[in-house]
C-alpha cells in the first residue's frame, strides 16, 4: 500500500515482467511455485500470455521452440532448484540447437545459500547452469533487472542464438524500488542480432572455391530456419543451380518437391560432391563429422557460419565466411556470375536418375497392404493427410518414428518441423507442440514414438487445457525401437519394452480430449480427419507392428561395438 504522500513502489516481480513486455516478450512458458508465482500473476495481469505446464523440461522445451519460431528469444519461468533443474535440460539443449531462449528461474536466498546453512530448495544455479548454457546472469540488486533481462535478450539472440539463464534470488523479486527508478531501469534492446557481412577477400575467395565446382552441393541447416534467410537461400540455390540438402529442421526452406532437391539420392550427393556450401549447418555427427568414406576425401568446404570457432571444426574450411546468414548468403547470391559454375549435367542426371529410384522404392513401402500396420503404412497415410493441410507445424521424435517421418513426410514451407535435433533429445515432443500452436495458431501434428511420448505425455492435460489444436499420433510398437525384444530374464520386461496394448487415446478422453484407437491406415486417416476437423486436443494411438523397428534406428552403430561378445 502506499501512503498519499510516499512515491509510488515497483519491486522485482513488477520489473522482470516490465522488462520482458518493453522487449516484446508476449508469452512465458513455466511452472509456478515458490518464488515465481506472482511472477506469472503480474505477466498475465500485464496482458502477456502465461501457459502453465506440467513439468518444467517441457516448458523449456516450448520456449527453445518458441525462439526457433518466433525470431525472438522464448522465455521459460521456472521454480528454484529441481524445478530450474528441470529446466535446464531444454535450457542446455536450446543452447545445442542454437534457438534462443531464456530460462529466469527463482533462486533461494544468497545470504544462506552461499553459507550452505540448508536453506529452503538450497542450491547455487548460477554455477550450476553456467556450463550447460550460452550465459548465466544473476541479479543481486532490484535496480538491475532491467540490465539483467536486456543482457539475457540480446545474448540469446546475437550471434549463435542459444540458451541464457537468469538468476533472480528471492530477494531481488521481493525488494522494493520507486517506480519511476524502475522505469528508468529498464531497458530495451536495439537490434539484438546485427548484421555482420563479410570482406570482399572472403567473398572473392568463396566465388573461386565454388565456380571451381563441377559437382557442388549446398547444404541447408536448420540455422537457416531460424534465421529466416530462406529468400536469400532460394535465390543462390536456383541462380546457380546447385542442388541442395535440408537437415531435417531446414526442411521447408525450399519445397521437399523441389527438383534441385537431392535428399532422396543424400548418400550419392555427400559422397561425390567435389565442393560443399554449408550454410547454417555444422559438419557434425548428423553429416558424419565431413569424414570419408562419407565424403569425399578431396571435397573442399564454404562454409557460412555465425560462429567463427565452428570452423575448421571437423574439415579444414577452404572458404570461411563469417557472418550472418541472410547477409552473407545475399552477398554470395549476388557475386556467384549466372552460369559461371560449370555443374557436371551427367552427376545431375544420375543424381536424379538414384533419386527417383528410392523415391519408387518408398512409394511401393508406403502403399503395402500389411497389417499390422508398420512405420511405413501408417506415415504413408499420414503423409496423404498432410499434404492436404500444407499448414500444419509437423513435430517429431522417437527411434524409428523419427527416422521413418523425416524421409516418408515432405515439409513445403520453413519452420515446419520440429524435432529431436542435435542433441537427439527425447521429451521435446509436446512442449514444441504447445508453442508451436500458441505462437503460430496453426495446426500441430506431433509424430511420436511411444516411448518419446511417454517422456513428455502428461501435457496432454495441458494441450486440453488450453484447447490447443494440436493432433498427437503415438506410433505404438510396444517398446523403445521395437516391443518383440526378448527378456534376458522372464518373466521380468525387457529393458527395451513397453506395454503392448497401451491405450494413450484414452490419455486424451481423460482430459475432455478426443481418443482414437486405430489399427489400419483407412482407420487412421479417418482419425486425423475427424481431428482436424474439429481443431481441438487429440490423442491417436496408432497400432504398430512390434516387428517393424530397428535398434536405435538409423543410428544403431553408435552403440558400442561389443569385441568381446562378438567373439
Ligand atoms: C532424454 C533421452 N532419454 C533417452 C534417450 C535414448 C533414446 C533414443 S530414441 C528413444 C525412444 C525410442 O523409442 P520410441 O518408441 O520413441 O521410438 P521407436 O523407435 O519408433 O520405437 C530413446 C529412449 C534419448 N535420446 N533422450
Ligand atoms: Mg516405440
Amino acid at each position: 500500500t502506499v501512503s498519499e504522500t510516499q512515491a509510488p513502489l515497483s519491486d522485482g516481480i513488477e520489473l522482470v515482467v516490465d522488462a520482458l513486455v518493453a522487449n516484446g516478450i508476449d508469452t512465458v512458458y513455466g511452472v509456478v511455485g515458490i518464488p515465481v508465482t506472482d511472477v506469472a500473476r503480474v505477466a498475465q495481469a500485464r496482458g502477456m500470455r502465461y501457459i502453465g505446464f506440467r513439468h518444467e523440461q517441457s516448458a523449456g522445451h516450448a520456449a527453445a521452440a518458441a525462439g526457433f519460431l518466433g525470431g525472438r528469444p522464448g522465455v521459460c519461468l521456472t521454480v528454484s532448484a529441481p524445478g530450474f533443474l528441470n529446466g535446464l535440460v531444454a535450457t542446455a539443449n536450446a543452447t545445442t540447437n542454437c534457438f534462443p531462449m531464456i530460462q529466469i528461474s527463482g533462486s533461494s536466498d544468497r545470504a544462506v545459500v552461499d553459507l550452505q546453512r540448508g536453506g529452503y530448495e538450497e542450491l547455487d544455479q548460477l554455477a550450476t547452469a553456467r556450463p550447460l548454457v550460452k550465459a548465466a546472469f544473476r541479479v543481486e540488486r532490484v535496480e538491475d533487472v532491467g540490465l539483467g533481462v536486456a543482457r539475457a535478450v540480446r545474448t540469446a539472440m546475437s550471434g549463435r542464438p542459444g540458451g541464457v539463464y537468469l538468476d533472480l534470488p528471492s530477494t531481488t523479486l521481493g525488494a522494493a524500488i520507486a517506480a519511476d527508478e524502475a522505469a528508468r531501469s529498464v531497458i530495451t534492446v536495439v537490434d539484438p542480432a546485427p548484421r555482420q557481412l563479410v570482406s570482399l577477400d572472403a567473398l572473392n575467395r568463396a566465388v573461386e572455391v565454388i565456380e571451381s565446382a563441377r559437382r557442388p552441393l549446398v547444404v541447408i541447416g536448420k540455422g537457416v530456419a531460424q534465421a529466416r534467410a530462406e529468400h536469400v537461400v532460394t535465390e543462390l540455390v536456383e541462380r546457380t543451380g546447385m542442388p541442395f540438402l535440408p537437415m531435417s529442421m531446414a526442411k521447408g526452406v525450399l519445397p521437399d518437391g523441389h527438383p534441385q532437391s537431392v535428399a532422396a539420392a543424400r548418400s550419392m550427393a555427400i559422397a561425390e560432391a567435389d565442393v560443399v556450401v554449408l550454410l547454417g549447418a555444422r559438419l557434425n555427427w548428423l553429416l558424419g563429422h565431413g569424414r570419408s568414406p562419407q565424403w569425399a576425401e578431396d571435397a573442399r568446404f564454404v562454409q557460412v557460419e555465425v560462429e567463427p570457432e565452428e570452423l575448421d571444426s571437423n574439415r579444414p574450411i577452404a572458404a570461411p565466411l563469417v557472418g550472418d546468414l541472410v547477409s552473407v548468403v545475399g552477398q554470395l547470391a549476388t557475386a556467384l556470375r549466372p552460369g559461371g559454375i560449370r555443374i557436371d549435367q551427367g552427376w545431375l542426371d544420375r543424381l536424379s536418375e538414384h533419386a527417383a529410384r528410392n523415391a519408387a522404392k518408398m512409394a511401393a513401402r508406403l502403399a503395402a497392404d500389411v497389417s499390422p500396420m508398420n512405420f511405413s503404412t501408417a506415415l504413408g497415410a499420414v503423409r496423404d493427410v498432410l499434404a492436404a493441410h500444407p499448414g500444419t507445424i509437423l513435430v517429431n521424435e522417437g527411434a524409428n518414428a523419427l527416422d521413418f517421418a523425416r524421409d516418408i513426410l515432405p515439409m513445403t514451407m520453413p519452420r515446419r518441423r520440429l524435432d529431436c535435433g542435435t542433441w537427439g533429445v527425447m521429451g521435446v515432443g509436446l512442449g514444441y507442440a504447445v508453442a508451436a500452436a500458441v505462437e503460430t495458431g496453426l495446426p500441430v501434428l506431433a509424430i511420436e514414438g511411444d516411448s518419446a511420448f511417454g517422456f513428455s505425455g502428461m501435457e496432454v492435460e495441458t494441450i486440453c487445457r488450453y484447447g490447443l489444436p494440436v493432433t498427437t499420433v503415438v506410433l505404438n510398437n510396444g517398446g523403445i525401437y521395437r516391443g518383440d525384444d526378448p527378456s534376458q530374464a522372464p518373466p521380468q520386461p525387457a529393458p527395451t519394452a513397453l506395454s503392448p496394448s497401451a491405450r494413450y487415446d484414452q490419455l486424451a478422453e481423460a482430459f475432455g480430449g478426443s481418443g482414437y484407437h486405430v489399427e489400419t491406415p483407412t482407420e487412421l486417416t479417418k482419425a486425423l480427419e475427424a481431428a482436424y476437423a474439429e481443431g481441438r486436443p487429440a490423442v491417436v494411438n496408432c497400432v504398430i507392428d512390434p516387428t517393424a523397428g530397428t535398434e536405435s534406428g538409423h543410428i544403431g552403430g553408435l552403440n558400442p561395438q561389443r569385441a568381446a561378445s562378438a567373439a
